[in-house]
């Protein structure tokens, strides 16, 4: 039987799918319908799988429209719980409001057969042998699957078995297709098929639709053999990227964008598996209790369930549900919440200690945000800021269900920090973003992306990167760390940010993230050249894992922030305001040095830079922490006002690292695009890099330099004067 794990994707072939009425829909619904009409076609002459509750179930991704748009906000995708929720059709995952609908659960017939296998009886005596107290020992594991999905192992192999033989007929059936029309394939239609329109395609059309992809594809691999005489791979590609466009219903925009992210063959899988859902997975809350014990009080429930593998020990793969996940007894007293696997990684990435000071700049609804609190076992701070107020008040509930009782909310737009807060020991940027990678939740990302979207979602993303890495504490003892991820596969939500924050921000430098699976981030893509340590980042995707497409890079930081580097408000407002370091320009003009003038003609004996830095830092010191700003830093640099040879090395790293990365061969080149609103974008960015405020992370971590300049000359010219009263 296969088990779910790494590198091995997620398993779904046992969930049973209960599609939730759709509205009606756009026209990419409407194809859908159609393909879905042909796979019914297609099933009668092929064996129909019976699914465990009895129910018809489809061998292959389905054609079929994806769950009803969930997101309101075109730019924000991952609602994490809610998504979820939403885009669950199969498995009964309804929350409250499904409570008193008997329909919702009513029509999943039990399984009375062979699905559910323990008795009454055995059940005490299963659950004494299979949870033992030490949770992460890997016969347990074992011992759970063999509990609960021995029942299906036969129904699983059986179900194998049917898909080979599907997919053997199916190529067979392309390959039969392919030889009529000779060993080239032929892909481009004749003169007098052209212009035929591609919005009224009949089943007939999207068979041969399919089987042109196919045969787009093997003639894309093998182009010197297979390609049509006169035909380029430029025209080969295009075809290939119309037929997506009028199979999976994608705006030509989204699916060249896509299309460019793989080679062929792996972009048609990518493309098929956006048509399904993704696994149910629910996250197991530590804080209230042990995934073996929610596990077994689930199975007791009629759910069947699995380990999700062994990369999480809190994660369970749910496989068919008798009762609504969304409104179990289990799930209001908050022992778990429904969470994508992929959203489990950047919180893995994070890796948050006890005791830390932690903050989630994007949070709601709070999936991250409260796993981040139990791997804190409700120690240290956690807090959790959103900018929509809405989206807030599903993750204080979030918070409160799962009991999470270090953990802070706040509702700032995160450009604000580090200015509303910093010295984090860590931050976690769960950016908002276009949601490329969750297209199988929310279809409507297929069409509504535009290319102006992601031209102002990269402008945020870097902005918001910046904020993240200045509200970090480069010298925390445990941390200094920011994590930065998406849903979205897009070079430039991902890659590009990475990169620009690295140009920006020399005191950070790429580090391993931890997680033992994913693909590396791109160093090149089209034309573009990142640095090398982006190779670092990782990249999920549902044809890869079956978990939705994800993005996760994690930084050190390793110096403060240079005094000239612009901060994220000043960027994100073209540099007009000032930025973020406002605490050191707000001590400039304190400085007392007017009414010492005043005094110039007193027995006035001269300044003491060193004694006056030390009163301004002290200063500075008293009225950050009194703000809650960054108590730790502040504290920490007027300990070692002369810092240090802790951080020398840093430094000298991040300027080894910085001039690396500004070598001409190995420059990137970001916002390389040529489009009119690329081009402000770019206008924009180069704003951002022209503007020489001062530096945003400061507070704390440099003494002001203008403020020693301006009394420098001051104590200057106020020694002369009482050198000349002397005399
Ligand atoms: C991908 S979702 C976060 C999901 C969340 N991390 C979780 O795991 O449940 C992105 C979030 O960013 C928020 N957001 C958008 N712009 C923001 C900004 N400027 N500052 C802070 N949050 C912002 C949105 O309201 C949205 O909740």
């Amino acid at each position: 039987m296969r088990k779910q794990g790494i590198p091995e994707p997620l398993d779904e072939s046992l969930v049973t799918r209960k599609r939730k009425d759709a509205p009606a829909a756009a026209p990419v619904e409407e194809k859908k319908r159609r393909r879905t009409e042909k796979k019914s076609v297609k099933s009668v002459e092929k064996p129909v799988k019976k699914a465990a509750g009895g129910k018809k179930e489809r061998s292959k991704p389905v054609k079929k429209a994806a769950p009803p748009p969930s997101a309101s906000d075109d730019d924000i995708e991952d609602d994490e719980e809610m998504d979820e929720v939403d885009g669950m059709d199969g498995v009964n995952v309804t929350g409250l409001d499904a409570l008193g609908s008997a329909s919702e659960s009513g029509d999943l017939d039990a399984d009375e057969d062979d699905d559910f296998m323990d008795s009454e009886d055995e059940r005490p005596n299963r659950k004494a042998a299979m949870w033992s107290d030490d949770e992460d020992e890997d016969d347990i594991e074992e011992k759970l699957t063999a509990a609960n999905i021995e029942g299906l192992t036969r129904k699983l192999d059986m179900q194998r078995a049917i898909e080979e033989a599907e997919a053997q007929a199916e190529l067979e059936e392309a390959q039969m297709q392919t030889n009529i029309a000779g060993d080239k394939p032929k892909v481009f239609e004749d003169e007098e098929d052209e212009g035929r329109p591609i919005t009224n395609l009949g089943n007939q059309d999207l068979q041969l639709l399919r089987t042109r992809l196919n045969d787009t594809i093997r003639v894309l691999e093998d182009f010197k053999n297979l390609a049509e005489e006169g035909r380029s791979r430029v025209d080969y590609r295009n075809q290939m990227m119309k037929d997506i466009c009028a199979y999976y219903g994608y705006s030509e925009f989204l699916a060249d964008k896509l299309l460019n992210l793989f080679p062929p063959r792996e972009a048609f899988a990518f493309f098929e598996a956006n048509e399904t859902p993704r696994p149910i997975v629910i996250r197991t809350n530590t804080l209230r209790t042990h995934r073996r014990e929610l596990a077994q009080s689930l199975i007791n429930r009629g759910v069947q369930l699995e380990p999700i593998g062994k990369w999480s020990k809190v994660g369970l793969q749910i496989f068919e549900s008798q009762v609504p996940l969304g409104a179990t007894p289990e799930y209001l007293a908050g022992h778990y919440i429904l969470q994508a696997a992929s959203s489990f990684l950047p919180v893995m990435a994070l890796a948050p200690q006890e005791n830390e000071r932690v903050l989630d700049m994007a949070a709601a609804p709070g999936g991250k945000t409260t796993h981040i609190a139990a791997l804190m076992k409700n120690t240290g701070c956690v807090f959790a800021n959103d900018a929509n107020k809405d989206r807030a008040k599903g993750l204080i509930g979030n918070i409160h269900r799962l009991g999470c009782k270090n953990t802070i909310v706040c509702n700032y737009s995160a450009l604000e920090f580090p200015k509303v807060m910093g010295g984090f020991d860590r931050v976690l940027l769960d950016a908002p973003c276009s949601g490329t990678g969750v297209i199988a939740k929310d279809a409507s990302i297929k069409t509504n992306k535009t290319e102006a979207d992601l031209i102002k979602l990269p402008h945020l993303q870097k902005q918001l990167i910046l904020a993240a890495i200045d509200s970090v504490d480069h010298a925390s003892k445990t941390g200094g760390y920011i994590v930065y991820s998406t849903c979205s596969v897009t070079v430039e939500e991902n890659e590009q940010v990475v990169q620009y924050a690295l140009n920006k921000r020399p005191n950070v430098k790429l580090v391993e993230t931890g997680l033992t699976f994913g693909k590396e981030g791109f160093t090149r893509y089209m034309g573009k050249i990142f640095h090398p340590s982006v190779k670092m980042t990782r990249r999920y995707y549902p044809h890869a894992y079956n978990v939705d497409g994800f993005f996760v890079a994690k930084f050190k930081k390793i110096a403060p922030t240079p005094p000239n580097a612009v901060g994220a408000q000043a960027a994100a407002t073209g540099g007009k305001t000032a930025p973020a370091a406002q605490p050191e320009e707000e001590v400039v003009d304190k400085t007392p040095i007017v009414d010492d003038e005043e005094k110039e003609d007193s027995d006035f004996g001269g300044w003491d830079d060193e004694e006056d830095a030390k009163y301004i830092e002290r200063a500075q010191r008293k009225e950050l922490r009194r703000k809650g700003k960054n108590p730790k830093a502040v504290l920490r640099k007027a300990k070692s006002s002369a810092v240090p040879k802790e951080q020398e090395t840093p430094e000298k790293e991040s300027k080894a690292e910085s001039k690396e990365k500004n070598t001409p061969e190995k420059a990137p080149k970001v916002n390389g695009t040529a489009a009119p609103e690329a081009k402000k974008a770019k206008k924009a960015d180069a704003k951002l890099d022209a503007k020489t405020a001062p530096k945003t992370n400061g507070v704390s971590e440099k003494p002001s330099q203008k403020v020693s300049k301006k009394e420098r000359r001051k104590s200057g010219d106020a020694k002369e004067k009482t050198k000349a009263k002397v005399k």
